[in-house]
């Protein structure tokens, strides 16, 4: 199968970092193309980010989701989600979603930690959204700027641990979500260390696509997701022919 990887922010260190923890949890059938919007923030660090950052996720599935099984949103404010889900009849999937899926198999109660502070509230937003807000016992912001992760996160690895371990005990959770697609590459490290299910909603992501798609389930096209009707957007592109 052809799996989209789509970074929505556009640094291409991070979008890299992203298809190589893609690609190392990938089944031997599926081929990883990652790609991230031609416009928009280097990182998304907030609500006036994630805008900015929808608009491009929606931009970039028009131009890219031709030819693909199945696509992930890899940032963890699942950004343009709908949006994609609406545009595509394959299965889009958030890396947020995603993960807290996960980690609701293998523990009763997690807890997330993330990057800056602020952003804590758009994942308490997608957990009441996605209706898993009673599984999670915490999100933690460790105030590492998405942007230092651009390298795979070694020299972030110990704070990330530190605050892991805080909310473990604070939370009485029982697994660990990371918060930003950035902090993939140290998910294996991370577990190791702390000895609990730590998720990355990247490779979730990935498998739950593989999933979906080996069961044949596409996005529904009955009701809100279905084809965007068509009409002139002004400024924008090409008036979409879906
Ligand atoms: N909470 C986050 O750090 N979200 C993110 N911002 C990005 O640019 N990528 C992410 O995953």
């Amino acid at each position: 199968m052809n799996l989209l990887i789509l970074n929505p922010n556009t640094s291409e260190p991070m979008t890299a970092s992203i298809a190589q923890a893609a690609r190392a949890v990938a089944s031997s059938g599926t081929t990883i193309t990652a790609v991230q919007p031609a416009f928009g923030p280097r990182s998304i660090e907030g609500h006036y980010d994630e805008t900015i950052a929808a608009a491009g996720v929606a931009e970039t599935v028009r131009l890219h989701g031709a030819g693909a099984d199945a696509v992930v949103i890899a940032c963890f404010g699942d950004p343009g989600l709908d949006a994609a889900r609406e545009a595509l009849e394959v299965p889009v999937l958030g890396v947020a979603e995603a993960a807290f899926h996960a980690a609701s198999f293998v523990a009763t109660g997690f807890s997330v930690v993330t990057t800056m502070t602020r952003t804590c509230v758009t994942a308490e937003h997608l957990l009441q959204r996605y209706g898993l807000a009673s599984r999670c016992r915490g999100v933690h912001g460790t105030d590492i700027p998405v942007l230092a992760l651009e390298d795979g996160g070694a020299a972030c690895v110990d704070l990330i641990e530190a605050a892991a371990r805080e909310a473990l005990a604070r939370d009485r959770s029982g697994a660990i979500v990371l918060g930003c697609a950035g902090m993939a590459g140290l998910c294996a490290t991370l577990s190791a260390r702390l000895g609990v299910p730590v998720i990355d909603g990247v490779a979730a992501a990935v498998r739950f696509a593989e999933a979906l798609v080996g069961l044949g389930l596409r996005t529904s096209k009955q009701g809100d997701y279905a084809r965007p009707l068509p009409k002139q957007y002004v400024g924008w592109a090409a008036p979409l022919g879906w």
